[in-house]
């Protein structure tokens, strides 16, 4: 059956436009949050051709923007990606439920059968006076109380909607409470994340607190190996380790995540399972991260637990509070203030394409 896939991808300039290829276009498409025209793409059987498209092609921009949903029977969406961990933001603002099921977010996500991401998100209207409400589900149909590159996506992708520009901010509600992202002037996103939870019952894990009511570079056992855990919520769970016993300095990019991940992550003394960050300490500023995601496994970023290891890492003495955290899809600035104890992360998010898929 040919399933007629609708992608769109923004172009820097508005009208001719030798096209080699439609990756090249992916390649380089522009870090823009500005309204510009589009070229709408029809292949038929969704399989994208590379063609070369003459410049003397008129280029008819449609003349309304393709997210205002012209077409109903179709989800339209857009491609954002914050450091590679990648998303698909569905504009959910005329209703209070989101569009599409957790199931389906489970076919969107697969890479092979569905478009391909970590997570779908979506922009609701706002509840108890906040502009918007932001819910996800992971690319497992799980629906985790924040993510904090989705979040910096989910600004960029609003400003886009409500063609923002220049530095402006926004409350949005989440399962991790109110949430502020602010973008700046050159395009990146400054959150303010909230306060970490440290308390053991709220984080949640059955680990016995060491430290206050928190649990601090305590004893893990995973598969017969004793890991030196410090567990953190940003809203949701996540472990942080620096070491096992016999190694206290990890070589991160020696881990078989895929074989070490999972046995964290659905450990019995995580009842609501856990993120878990394994970080190797490059200076008192500079931390270097791996991480496999509750519901998302392996990803090239990870925010909440970014800013998670930098908590984690001032607790066990390891950095100060403002560090760099280097990840597979580049770097974040972490900042665990002092004076509010909220901790504030800044990177970038970036549009990759729009599509629309038949319901
Ligand atoms: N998988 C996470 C949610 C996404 C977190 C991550 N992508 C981020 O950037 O914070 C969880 O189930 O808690």
């Amino acid at each position: 059956m040919a399933i007629t896939a609708t992608i769109t991808v923004p172009l820097t300039s508005p009208t001719r436009r030798s096209l080699t290829s439609l990756n090249n276009l992916f390649l380089h498409s522009p870090r823009s949050t500005l309204p510009i025209p589009r070229r709408t793409f029809k292949y038929p059987n969704s399989r994208l051709v590379a063609s070369s498209m003459s410049t003397d092609a008129p280029v008819k921009t449609p003349s309304a923007s393709f997210l205002n949903r012209l077409q109903t029977g179709f989800l339209h969406f857009a491609k954002y990606h914050g450091l590679g961990n990648d998303f698909i933001l569905v504009d959910n603002r005329d209703s209070s439920e989101p569009r599409i099921t957790a199931e389906k977010a489970v076919q969107l996500c697969d890479r092979n059968f569905g478009v391909g991401a970590d997570g779908v998100i979506f922009v609701l209207p706002g509840i108890n006076g906040t502009d918007y409400t932001m819910r996800i589900f992971n690319s497992d149909g799980s629906e985790p109380e924040m993510c904090g590159n989705g979040v910096r996506c989910f600004a960029k992708f609003v400003s886009q909607l409500e063609s923002l520009e220049g530095r402006h901010s926004f409350t949005v509600h989440t399962g991790a409470g109110l949430i502020i992202p602010e973008v700046l002037e050159d395009g990146n996103v400054r959150v303010d994340m909230g306060e970490p939870v440290l308390k053991a019952s709220d984080v949640p894990t059955k680990l016995p607190a060491n430290k206050d009511s928190a649990v601090v570079k305590s004893e893990l056992v995973v598969d017969g190996v004793i890991w030196h855990v410090t567990c953190v919520s940003m809203g949701n769970p996540h472990c942080v380790t620096f070491g096992r016993e016999g190694c206290q300095n990890l070589l991160v990019d020696e881990l078989k995540l895929a074989e070490i991940g999972p046995k964290f992550e659905h450990h019995e003394v995580f009842p609501a399972r856990t993120n878990t960050e394994f970080v190797q300490v490059l200076s008192k500023s500079q931390l270097k991260m791996r991480v496999w995601e509750r519901g998302a496994g392996a990803t090239l970023a990870c925010g909440t637990g970014a800013c998670a290891t930098v908590v984690a890492a001032v607790l066990e003495g390891h950095a100060g509070r403002i560090c760099t955290v280097d990840l597979p899809g580049g770097p974040l600035q972490i900042d665990w203030r002092e004076e509010d104890n909220h901790v504030y992360m800044t990177g970038s998010a970036d549009l990759v394409y729009y599509g629309s898929l038949p319901l």
